[in-house]
């Protein structure tokens, strides 16, 4: 068994939020590639995608996340590590890749203002349309899928535990 694991998902569907816990809970690392992202560059997101444009962001992400180099660590991606296959190609191979999967309405709850968060929308596009857009592709990368509909943090953290044990 890989002995990483990394959460893929929407924004606002608590990979780091959950990450943190469940780093905690199994005594691993806990490590944040938007985090990561901003100390190597030395600057904010939001500030990064103003400054490259979203793809040019997205390359960026891809860069960092196929730079990781870890063990025994839960890794938080940001929601746009989907796009780059790259990067999702070295965390595949590095870790065990579990999506948290959350009904487009409670993402839609979850999230304030978009553009503060700095979600990665192309122009024209609407939340429902990211949402669609990034569905298959958390599914196609996923070791794992969760659903987290309704669930409380704790709830979720003990479900990953228990199904990353008992991956073959
Ligand atoms: N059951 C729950 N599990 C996780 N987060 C929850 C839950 N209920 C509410 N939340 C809230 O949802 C939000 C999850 O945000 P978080 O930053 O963890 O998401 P993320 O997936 O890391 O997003 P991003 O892609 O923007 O980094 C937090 O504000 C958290 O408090
Ligand atoms: O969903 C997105 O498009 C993003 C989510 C964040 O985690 C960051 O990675 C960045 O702000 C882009
Ligand atoms: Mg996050």
């Amino acid at each position: 068994m890989k002995n990483n694991i990394t959460l893929i998902g929407m924004p606002g569907s608590g990979k780091s939020t959950v990450g943190v816990v469940l780093a905690k809970r199994l005594g691993r690392r806990f490590v944040d590639s938007d985090l990561v992202i901003q100390e190597r560059h030395g600057k904010l997101l939001h500030e990064l995608i103003t400054e490259h444009g979203v793809e040019g962001f997205w390359q960026i992400e891809s860069n960092v996340n196929a730079s990781l180099n870890l063990e025994n660590s839960i890794i938080a991606t940001g929601g746009s590590a989907c796009y780059e296959p790259e990067g999702m190609q070295h965390l595949r191979d590095i870790s065990t890749v579990v999506y948290l999967k959350l009904p487009y309405e409670e993402v839609e709850q979850r999230l304030g203002d978009l553009n503060a968060r700095g979600v990665t929308l192309q122009p024209g596009q609407t939340l429902r349309d990211l949402y669609e857009e990034r569905t298959p592709l958390y599914e196609k990368y996923a070791d794992l899928i969760i659903d987290c509909s309704r669930k409380m943090l704790r709830d979720v953290v003990a479900e990953i535990a228990e199904r990353y044990k008992k991956q073959p």
